[in-house]
C-alpha cells in the first residue's frame, strides 16, 4: 500500500488557472496549468519576470488558492482543506527558501533555525536545539551559530535559511530565486549544496530561477511563459 502511494506524484496540478483583479485590471497569471512532479525530483522553474513563477509556487504549496483547477500535494486535494489544515501540511512537509533569506535579524543563526522547530510543536527544546545545530553543521555553519544575520555574508545567510528549511525534514523544498541576491560563485556554492541535499536525502525540490547555472544543472526544467507551462 505504502509503495503505491509513493508512486503517485508528490505534486499534481490539473487545469489550474489563477487570475488577480477584475475586469480591465484582471491579470491571468496562470492559464490551464497541468504539471506533475515526482518524489525526489529537482525541478527548475524558469521564465521571465512576471511569467507566473511565484504564483505557481504559492499555489502548489497551498499558500494561495487557484481560481479554478485542482492541486494535489502528497495525495491530498488542497481545495478540500481549510486554512488551518493547509498550515499544518506546510509546517510538517514543506520547507521554504526565499531570495531575500527572510531571517529574523535579532536572532542568531541557531535561534533562526531553532525557533520554527519549537513553533512547529513537534519538538521539545532539547531536540530542537540539537536538530538546529545538526543542520547548521550540515550547511557548514556550526562555527557561526552565535552570529546574527547582520554579521553573516549573503551566502552564509542563505545557508542558515537552508538549514531552517530542512531542519524538520520536509518532503518538499520550495525555493523562490534562492540565488537571486548572491554573486555567481556564492550562488553556485548554494546550488551545489541544494543538489547534494536532494541527492542524499531524496527531498523533492522545486526552485524558481533566472539563473543559467541552475537551469544547466537541474534534473528537470519547467518553463513558464505568460502563465503557460511548457516542458523542455
Ligand atoms: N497579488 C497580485 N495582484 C495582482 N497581480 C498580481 C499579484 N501577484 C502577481 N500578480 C501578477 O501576476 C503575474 C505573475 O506574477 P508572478 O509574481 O507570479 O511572476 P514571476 O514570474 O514570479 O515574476 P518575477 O520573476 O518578477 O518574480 C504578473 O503579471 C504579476 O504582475
Amino acid at each position: 500500500m505504502a509503495s503505491n502511494i509513493r508512486e503517485l506524484p508528490a505534486i499534481a496540478l490539473s487545469g489550474v488557472n489563477k487570475s488577480y483583479g477584475r475586469n480591465e485590471s484582471r491579470v491571468d497569471a496562470l492559464k490551464a496549468v497541468n504539471l506533475e512532479i515526482a518524489h525526489g525530483e529537482f525541478v527548475a522553474l524558469c521564465g521571465p519576470s512576471g511569467s507566473g513563477k511565484s504564483t505557481l509556487l504559492n499555489i502548489l504549496s497551498g499558500i494561495d488558492r487557484p481560481s479554478s483547477g485542482t492541486v494535489m500535494l502528497f495525495c491530498k486535494l488542497l481545495d478540500a482543506l481549510n486554512e488551518q489544515q493547509l498550515s499544518v501540511i506546510r509546517g510538517q512537509h514543506l520547507g521554504f527558501i526565499f531570495q531575500s533569506f527572510n531571517l529574523i535579524p535579532v536572532l542568531n543563526a541557531l535561534d533562526n533555525v531553532r525557533y520554527p522547530l519549537l513553533l512547529n510543536g513537534r519538538y521539545q527544546k532539547k531536540e530542537a536545539r540539537e536538530r538546529a545545530l545538526h543542520y547548521l553543521n550540515s550547511v557548514g555553519l556550526f562555527h557561526l551559530a552565535n552570529r546574527k544575520p547582520g554579521q553573516l555574508s549573503g551566502g552564509q545567510q542563505q545557508r542558515v535559511a537552508i538549514a531552517r528549511a530542512l531542519a524538520h525534514q520536509p518532503k518538499l523544498v520550495v525555493a523562490d530565486e534562492p540565488t537571486g541576491n548572491l554573486d555567481l560563485a556564492t550562488g553556485g556554492a548554494i546550488l551545489d549544496l541544494l543538489i547534494k541535499i536532494n541527492q542524499e536525502t531524496g527531498t523533492t525540490f522545486i526552485i524558481s530561477t533566472h539563473s543559467a547555472q541552475l537551469k544547466e544543472r537541474a534534473g528537470r526544467i519547467v518553463e513558464i511563459r505568460d502563465g503557460e507551462v511548457d516542458e523542455n
